[in-house]
């Protein structure tokens, strides 16, 4: 683990940010709105666009205030009824962001997003139109998943993920999760009172999966979804930092590089926007199993994957559809784009390049690679 310092002082040159705050925070506790927290974030949000910084926040607690209007004290588990919590509580929610932003002035818009418009290259890239054509105006997208309408099968399911997903989408310099604990410890706080805070990490440390747990009664993941939404904005080049919304001006103390919470650092390189957007994709159709030389070939040279290095399919994937590489073993090496429907590319397992023409009949003869290396980040 690198200097605190100097980490902290990139924070101070953050342009864009992206503030998610969960549920337990904004429902005092599944108690109902908590006007007074709200109205303090948007004080320091506020404060934020006065030093030319873009803020945009996901807010969570749809579902949580909803149980409370509805008078429900355990979280439902159908779906339709956790539908209709989200919508009766989504509405409470947005009027009040929308009130404590016009206290200043400031206007604020709903966005409600679901899996379908990210997974698609250009729905991804007219939500990313439509958001930038929002702040460039001015106005502070309150962001949530669209949970009245969503199913399990286009769920992104947390919040964590939606944030990271709109890191990536508007290209923030930061992620900001704020929660009910002061950010991620060396184990549960809630279950072991000895835990440390944990202030600097890489992301991508491996050491951390065993340390973030799941979440409380009223959120969605815990930790465990947060560490995964921080390499996952780690991919597009942004800092993540987990820590304590009832923290006094939380927000603006960590963009001034003190030292709160836990700040998580992207390693390598950030990705190219096509990747990003391939990286951010959820819902795999189908896997690849690799031999050894294609891992190789794929981890070492960033090649492209050839129909030679494959050794078996599963599922119904479509062209174009995003699918998953894994080894022998079942590791997960890496998601990409396929070129080819499931039954052309069992035609061509194993095949050299050369060959492909003859075994689908040159019905598709423009691609020699089952997966273009432009379509393929390694995970
Ligand atoms: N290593 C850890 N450090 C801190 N909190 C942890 C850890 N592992 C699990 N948790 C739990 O994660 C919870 C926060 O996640 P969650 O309930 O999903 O909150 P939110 O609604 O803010 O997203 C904490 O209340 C805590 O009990
Ligand atoms: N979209 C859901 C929130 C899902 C979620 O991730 O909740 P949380 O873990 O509290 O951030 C809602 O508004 O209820």
């Amino acid at each position: 683990m690198t200097s605190p310092r100097k980490e902290r002082q990139a924070l101070r040159d953050v342009k864009r940010v992206v503030v998610k705050i969960g549920s337990s925070l904004l429902t005092n506790d599944g108690r109902g709105l908590d006007g007074r927290a709200i109205g303090s974030w948007v004080d320091q949000l506020v404060g934020l666009l006065a030093r030319g910084i873009e803020p945009i926040v996901v807010s969570s607690g749809a579902v949580a205030e909803g149980m409370v209007r509805l008078g429900w004290h355990e979280r439902p588990t159908e779906l339709h009824e956790l539908q209709a919590a989200a919508s009766v509580g989504q509405s409470g929610l947005v009027q009040c962001w929308e009130s404590h932003f016009s206290r200043h002035g400031i206007r604020s818009a709903q966005v409600l997003l679901t899996h379908d418009d990210l997974s698609s290259r250009r729905r991804y890239l007219n939500a990313r139109n439509s958001l930038h054509t929002l702040t460039d105006m001015g106005v502070i997208p309150i962001i949530n998943e669209n949970d009245a309408i969503s199913t399990k099968e286009i769920k992104l399911g947390d919040n964590d993920t939606l944030g990271a997903l709109v890191a990536n989408l508007m290209d923030a310099d930061a992620l900001i999760l704020l929660t009910d604990q002061t950010g991620l410890y060396d184990a549960d706080p809630r279950k072991n009172p000895h835990a440390k805070l944990i202030e600097e990490a890489l992301a991508d440390d491996e050491r951390l999966d065993a340390v973030a747990g799941g979440g409380g009664k009223l959120g969605t993941g815990g930790m465990a979804t947060k560490l995964n939404a921080a390499r996952l904005a780690a991919r597009s080049g942004a800092m993540t930092i987990i820590a304590s919304g009832r923290e006094k001006d939380i927000i603006p103390r960590l963009l001034e590089g003190e030292r709160l919470g836990t700040l998580l650092k992207p390693a390598d390189e950030p990705l190219k926007a096509r990747k990003r957007w391939i990286v951010g994709q959820m819902q795999s159709r189908g896997t690849v199993v690799l031999d050894d030389g294609a891992v190789r070939h794929l981890c070492d040279n960033g090649a492209s994957l050839l129909p030679v290095g494959v050794k078996a399919l599963r599922g119904r994937f479509r062209k174009g559809d995003l699918v998953t590489c894994v080894d022998q073993q079942g590791r997960r090496i890496a998601k990409g784009l396929i070129n080819f429907d499931r039954n052309e590319a069992e035609r061509i397992l194993g095949v050299s390049t050369d060959h492909i023409k003859e075994c689908i009949n040159g019905e598709v003869a423009h691609h020699g690679e089952l997966i273009h290396r432009d379509d393929l980040v390694l995970i």
